[in-house]
């Protein structure tokens, strides 16, 4: 049996302050495994975020218990919980004009000496991951000066220098080109197969999910409709019922296949 990364039993989440029909988000039980390659799916409002932003502490459920590394997610340091998890958001904007170098810095926070020093291997390690995301080359320009798809690229870098055992992901790909997103999803292969890292990753691209990742998450209306196997579950019936669209799945080759939509629903 493997190692469990994190736990979730009984939680419920609800938005403080929401109108007379509050969204809210149950999850019985959910367990992420090491190594886990989950794609979190899912229609528009369906929770996706939400629940990244419960397990990063950006958001409090109300009830439930959350568990990194048999730790309970409410009595981790944060620098701690930077070793464990990094997280690259939706909207990646900063309030304040950063460079790239900076941003991608503050991936190493957990490692920084008191006084806030960098050290040579800090350096070393910033420099890597701006090479492996093609942005070394913006590295002291202003995040605010970026197109969208390479400020993308900043912060997933950010994430690949804080060399984190967890990475999550929400909609990595979503302002990339066919290029990049090849080249993002052929890295969180290479850290998911070769240095055992656990990723998920929100997407709406159920080719690329049904190309490069292992296990599905299907969220809706707040609640885990499908959990297992995508070669199993990413099916013509399960994506006419929970997306409501006509599709056919060619090429299935053990577990990786393409899927048409018809467009004509
Ligand atoms: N700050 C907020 N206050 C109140 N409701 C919110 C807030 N943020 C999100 N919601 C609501 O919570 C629900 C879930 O939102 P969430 O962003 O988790 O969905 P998602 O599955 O990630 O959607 P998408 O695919 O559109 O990115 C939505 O109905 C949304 O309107």
């Amino acid at each position: 049996m493997s190692l469990v990364n994190i736990s979730i039993d009984d939680l419920f989440f609800t938005y403080p302050l929401s109108d007379e029909n509050p969204f809210t988000l149950k999850i019985n039980e959910l367990k992420i495994y090491d190594a886990d390659f989950i794609s979190l799916i899912g229609p528009n409002g369906c929770g996706k975020s939400t629940l990244l932003k419960i397990i990063t502490r950006l958001l409090k459920p109300q009830k439930g218990e959350i568990k990194v590394f048999d730790k309970s997610l409410n009595k981790i340091s944060q620098k701690e919980l930077a070793k464990y998890i990094s997280y690259v958001p939706q909207t990646n904007y900063s309030v304040f004009p950063y460079s790239v170098y900076e941003i991608v810095m503050m991936g190493r926070f957990h490692n920084l000496s008191l006084m806030g020093f960098e050290t040579s291997e800090d350096k070393e390690i910033v420099k890597s991951a701006l090479n492996e995301m093609q942005v070394y080359h913006l590295a002291k320009k202003g995040i605010k000066e970026l197109s969208g798809g390479e400020a993308q690229r900043v912060f997933i870098a950010r994430a690949i220098a804080q060399q984190s055992k967890i990475i999550l992901l929400d909609e990595p790909t979503s302002h990339l080109d066919l290029e990049h997103q090849i080249l993002i999803f052929n890295k969180l292969i290479e850290l998911n197969s070769k240095d055992n890292k656990t990723i998920i990753t929100v997407s709406h691209d159920l080719n690329l999910v049904a190309n490069f990742s292992r296990r599905i998450v299907l969220l809706k209306d707040g609640m885990i409709k499908l959990d297992g196997d995508k070669s199993v579950l990413l099916n013509k019936e399960n994506i006419k019922k929970y997306f409501n669209v006509d599709a056919e799945i060619i090429n299935n080759t053990d577990d990786k296949f393409n899927i048409v939509i018809n467009p004509n629903i």
